[in-house]
C-alpha cells in the first residue's frame, strides 16, 4: 500500500544548520497494516509522516501509494488516499458550528462513505449511527457547538470525520498527546475501531510505549533518521512492555 524506496530528507542542505532528518529509508507497508512508530525526539518520525502525506518532498528516493508513484505529488494531490489526524484536537474542525454542521462540511469535502450530504433526516440518521459507534453519547448532542466539547470528544469526532471519505490510509501524529489518560484511551479505542471498520492502512506516531505495545500489528523504532527496529505480527505480539521500555533506557 505504501512503499518507500531509499528515502532521504535533508533540511537546510549545505548550511551550518543542515539536518539529515531521514537517511536512506526503505519501507514496505502492506494493505491493512497498522504500523506504530516510536523513537526519541528528533529521530525523524514526523518527517516520515510528512513525506508520506506530501507535506514535504524527499531529497532522494521514491514513494509509491497503492501502486502509484506519488513522489512529486503535493499533499492535496495525495488526499484521495490519505487522511491525517494531528496532535491538537482543535485543528480540523470549526468550533462555532454544531457537531452536525461540522459533519456536513466534512461530507461536502469528500466522496463520503455511505453518508449522503444534506439536511434530510436520512442524512442525520446515518450520521447518528456512525457517531453512536464512538460510545461517547455524542449522538444526543448534535446541535452542540464543536468548541464546547472536550478535547477527547473533539479528537474522536475528528477521527470519524477524517475517515468518512474514501481514503485508504490514516496517518495519526501523536493524536492523544494533548489528552488526559481517559480521553486518550477512548481516542485510541476509537482509532482501532475505525481502522478495522473502514479497512484502513494506518501509521501511528506515539511517545506512549503502552499504546505502542497495545495497538497496531507492526512496531517500528526510529533513531537518527533510520529505522533500527521493525517487528510485525507474531514478533510484535511476543514483545513485552519492559522490552519496549528497555529500548529507551
Ligand atoms: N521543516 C524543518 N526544517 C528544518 N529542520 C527540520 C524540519 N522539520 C524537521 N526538522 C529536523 O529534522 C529532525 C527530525 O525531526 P522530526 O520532527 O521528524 O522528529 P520526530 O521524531 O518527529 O521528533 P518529536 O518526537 O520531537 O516530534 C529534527 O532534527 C528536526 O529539527
Amino acid at each position: 500500500m505504501i512503499k518507500l524506496s531509499n528515502i532521504s530528507k535533508t533540511f537546510n542542505r549545505g548550511k551550518a544548520n543542515e539536518v539529515k532528518a531521514l537517511q536512506n529509508i526503505s519501507l514496505d507497508i502492506a494493505p491493512l497494516q497498522y504500523v506504530v512508530v516510536v523513537g526519541s525526539n528528533g529521530s525523524g518520525k514526523s518527517t516520515l509522516l510528512n513525506l508520506i502525506a506530501g507535506s514535504f518532498l524527499p531529497s532522494v528516493g521514491e514513494i509509491e501509494i497503492d501502486g502509484n508513484n506519488v513522489t512529486r505529488l503535493q499533499d492535496f494531490e495525495r488526499s484521495r488516499w490519505i487522511a491525517r489526524v494531528f496532535q491538537n484536537p482543535l485543528s480540523g474542525t470549526a468550533p462555532d458550528l454544531s457537531i452536525l454542521d461540522n459533519f456536513r462540511l466534512a461530507a461536502l469535502r469528500t466522496v463520503s462513505k455511505g453518508l449522503r450530504v444534506g439536511t434530510s433526516s436520512a442524512f442525520k440518521n446515518e450520521f447518528i449511527n456512525k457517531i453512536a459507534l464512538l460510545g461517547m453519547g455524542l449522538e444526543n448532542k448534535l446541535e452542540q457547538p464543536m468548541g464546547t466539547l472536550s478535547g477527547g470528544q473533539r479528537q474522536a469526532l475528528t477521527l470519524l470525520m477524517s475517515v468518512m471519505d474514501d481514503c485508504k490510509i490514516l496517518l495519526l501524529d501523536e493524536p492523544t498527546a494533548a489528552l488526559d489518560p481517559r480521553s486518550a484511551r477512548l481516542v485510541m479505542e476509537t482509532a482501532d475501531r475505525l481502522i478495522a471498520e473502514f479497512k484502513l492502512t494506518a501509521i501511528l506516531i506515539t511517545h506512549n510505549l503502552k499504546d505502542a505495545h497495545m495497538h497496531g500489528n507492526r512496531l517500528i523504532q526510529m533513531a537518527e533518521g533510520e529505522i533500527i527496529k521493525d517487528f510485525s505480527g507474531e514478533n510484535k505480539l511476543s514483545l513485552t512492555q519492559p522490552d519496549l521500555f528497555s529500548w529507551f533506557s
